[in-house]
């Protein structure tokens, strides 16, 4: 729909005499005609009229806050056109679609598209009036040769009017989505130096600002920085330590909120598929679209989040229409644990050999601790949030719309009840095997954990029994009558030997744990079935009616997902299962029923369709190094509940420091101390008895 031109303009929209409309009643009109909002927000209309008048601009806007604005109406306001430079395509097409529906010009460019699509972009790039006013290209484009020689084409024919860099976090090593390739943007200001640059962001972090602003060379730009507040969203903590079952604490609190969009956000893939799969089997729908709803009333966190800069940006998804909306966030004391752990490996590994490893290790667990606060604090939520980006600002300012301040004396007893709780298994873990730093004493009263096999197990992408050896084995030094004052290293030889008995044992035991737990087990597919069942009657609500038969073709695509990958173990089978629901939810009515074998689906269980189904991508192919130029897709994003994986951290990746044995640990210290007799060899793993 082509939008006929604004009374006020002679020329294309917005233009007047081939001069920009700088004055703020014009702004406003073209805003009203074009958007229909009554008037500007914020800082938007001083962001539109800096780089109206050629300046370069930073512009701090939290989410939701309306930086889209600030180039967009420029776009209009001058001849020419925009380029907007974006990191993700999903976010490209959202916009481009919606600004056409308005009936302004807009295109984005990426190799996601075909050919003769991109070519008919060019085509209309070079002819002699482009019609094109908002060109969006990823980084990633813009460092090839070939799209650079193109732009300074358009430049040198005075097409070119505004550069926006929209998520310029993503420039910054300090960002939190650091994106290697918009680096290579900083070319930009030296090709087309008369054009201003317009950097968006939401991040408030300052070495992200000064990081922008240099590598982008910036000449005496307008900073602008709002508030971050977000009024319409009410935050709450739940804590997984108090509930008896996170995953249905978590189900009825979607189901209580009715037919809404939410997101949910976990670590880890594993975690995001389990979950999926147990909303629904409680009738919640899950599967994959875009990410740029401004409607999402509700933002879950299942796993704390490594900064509160990552959970603002994530829970800030929440009521981009300014509509009231909710984050809540499920907070475990196991979560906190292992979020330190792979925040401190990490670090130390991606710095290994740097001489600031310490000071970025530090600097991570620092920025996590401040959500730690976050959650097992009792002050105001918001005010936490808003003192973390340096914003000074009174209690009053809540209104009763985060926990603290609504109930707090709910809260004060949910956090004395989870120390009270921590504390008590906190000393269940210790108790499996302690030793105290100073070896001269084995006493189960004084601790300093070593060996914590509750730690191991989150840590490990192995399965380790879940037997309780530790505590057999401290349990039976109490039972065998080795009394305390009994020599030391007799109480030593005795755990020495139980470590080697408990590898011993685990070594046969590991491989057979390792694939029990990894079976997909029928309540997993019976969950599975179910979960295909409403991504299919979501298709086919949006396809119309065709003729199919949904219980057995969710039975027969839950098979197809079983066969292809339910030897592989359940994280294989999961992603195949999140994988055909995202299939589903894009799909057209000629894909689905050629999968579905044309009208007339395979029963359960004939695994041999006479139709070739097509193949759903391998959860291997799912990240696509190709158009690799691209964020990884926000994982498993949504429709009614969406769900990600927050991607910036990646437990997976990360490579275990090796736990010393027991026997190790000893010889480490008789090598540093001189204690506990002679230092011999460590033997490997323990194994050996070394007196
Ligand atoms: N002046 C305005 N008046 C009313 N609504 C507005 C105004 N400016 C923008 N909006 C609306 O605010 C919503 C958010 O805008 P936008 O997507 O540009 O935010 P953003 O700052 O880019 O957020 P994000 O950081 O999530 O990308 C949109 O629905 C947009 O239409
Ligand atoms: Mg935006």
């Amino acid at each position: 729909m082509k939008k006929s031109p604004l009374p006020v303009q002679s020329t294309r929209s917005g233009t007047t005499d081939n001069k920009p409309i700088t004055g703020k009643e014009s702004l406003v009109k073209l805003l009203r005609w074009h958007f229909g909002h009554s008037d500007f927000r914020g800082k938007q209309l001083d962001a539109i009229q800096a780089v109206l008048s050629g300046r370069d601009c930073f512009c701090l806007m939290p989410t939701g806050g309306g930086k889209s604005m600030c180039y967009q109406i420029p776009a209009l306001a001058k001849p020419g056109i925009a380029l907007v430079v974006c990191p993700l395509i999903a976010l490209m097409e959202n916009q481009v679609m919606a600004l056409k529906e308005k009936g302004i010009a807009a295109e984005f460019l990426s190799s996601t598209q075909p050919a003769h699509v991109r070519n008919k972009i060019h085509e209309d790039l070079y002819s002699g009036k482009p019609s094109i006013r908002l060109l969006y290209v990823t980084p990633e484009l813009i460092a090839t040769p070939g799209f650079m020689s193109k732009l300074t084409k358009i430049h040198s024919r005075g097409l070119l009017n505004l550069i926006a860099i929209d998520e310029a976090h993503c420039i910054s090593t300090w960002g939190h989505d650091f994106r290697p390739s918009y680096r290579k943007i900083s070319s930009l200001r030296n090709c087309f130096p008369d054009v201003p640059i317009l950097a968006l962001t939401a991040t408030a972090v300052p070495k992200v600002q000064k990081d922008v602003i240099e590598s982008l060379s910036l000449q005496d730009p307008l900073i602008l920085k709002s508030s971050f507040n977000r009024p319409n969203i009410y935050y709450e903590v739940r804590y997984k330590d108090l509930v008896d079952d996170a995953y249905a604490d978590m189900s009825s609190l979607l189901k209580c909120s009715g037919s809404i969009c939410g997101i949910v956000y976990c670590l880890e893939r594993t975690t995001c598929d389990t979950l999926a799969a147990h909303l629904s089997k409680n009738g919640i729908s899950c599967a994959g679209a875009g990410i740029d709803r401004k409607d999402v009333r509700i933002v879950c966190h299942f796993n704390i989040p490594k900064s509160m800069e990552a959970f603002y940006q994530e829970s800030g998804r929440a009521g981009r229409d300014q509509q009231p909306s909710r984050s809540i966030l499920y907070y475990g004391v196991d979560d906190r644990k292992r979020m330190e752990f792979i925040l401190s490996s990490a670090e130390g590994k991606k710095f290994q050999s740097s001489s600031s490893q310490d000071g970025l290790s530090k600097k991570s667990l620092s920025e996590f601790n401040q959500m730690v606060e976050y959650c097992e604090g009792s002050g105001c939520r918001r005010k936490k949030i808003l003192e973390s980006f340096g914003e000074q600002v009174p209690a009053s300012l809540c209104k009763k719309s985060c926990d603290a301040c609504k109930h707090p004396n709910l809260l004060a007893k949910n956090l004395e009840e989870l120390t009270v709780t921590c504390a008590a298994r906190q000393r269940s873990n210790f108790s499996r095997i302690s030793i105290t730093s100073s070896t001269d004493t084995i006493d189960r009263e004084q601790f300093s954990e070593f060996w914590n096999r509750d730690d191991e197990a989150n840590h490990s992408e192995e399965d380790i029994s879940d037997s309780d050896d530790g505590t057999e084995t401290v349990d039976c030094l109490a039972r065998s009558g080795l009394k305390r004052k009994l020599g030391l290293n007799a109480k030593i030889d005795f755990l020495q030997r139980a470590e080697e008995r408990y590898y011993q044992n685990k070594n046969s035991e590991k491989q057979v744990s390792k694939l029990a737990k990894n079976v997909v087990s029928d309540t997993m597919r019976e969950a599975s079935k179910q979960r295909l069942l409403n991504a299919l009657k979501q298709a086919l609500d949006r396809l119309g009616n065709l003729n199919i038969e949904l219980e057995v073709s969710a039975t027969f695509l839950e098979n197809e997902c079983y066969k292809k990958y339910g030897k592989s173990g359940k994280t294989f089978y999961y992603s195949q299962v999140a994988s055909t629901v995202r299939w589903l939810s894009a799909t057209d009515s000629t894909e689905l029923t050629n999968r579905l074998g044309t009208n007339s689906p395979s029963p359960p269980g004939n695994t041999q369709s006479k139709q070739e189904p097509l193949d759903t991508p391998s959860p291997m192919l799912e990240r696509r190094p190709a158009e690799s130029t691209d964020l990884p897709p926000p994982t498993s994003l949504q429709s009614e509940i969406s769900h990600s994986a927050s991607p910036s951290v990646s437990p997976t990746s990360t490579q275990l420091p090796p736990i010393p044995s027991f026997s190790q640990f000893l010889n480490s210290k008789k090598a540093k101390t001189g204690h506990l007799g002679s230092s011999e060899n460590p033997s490997p793993k323990g194994l050996k008895n070394t007196r």
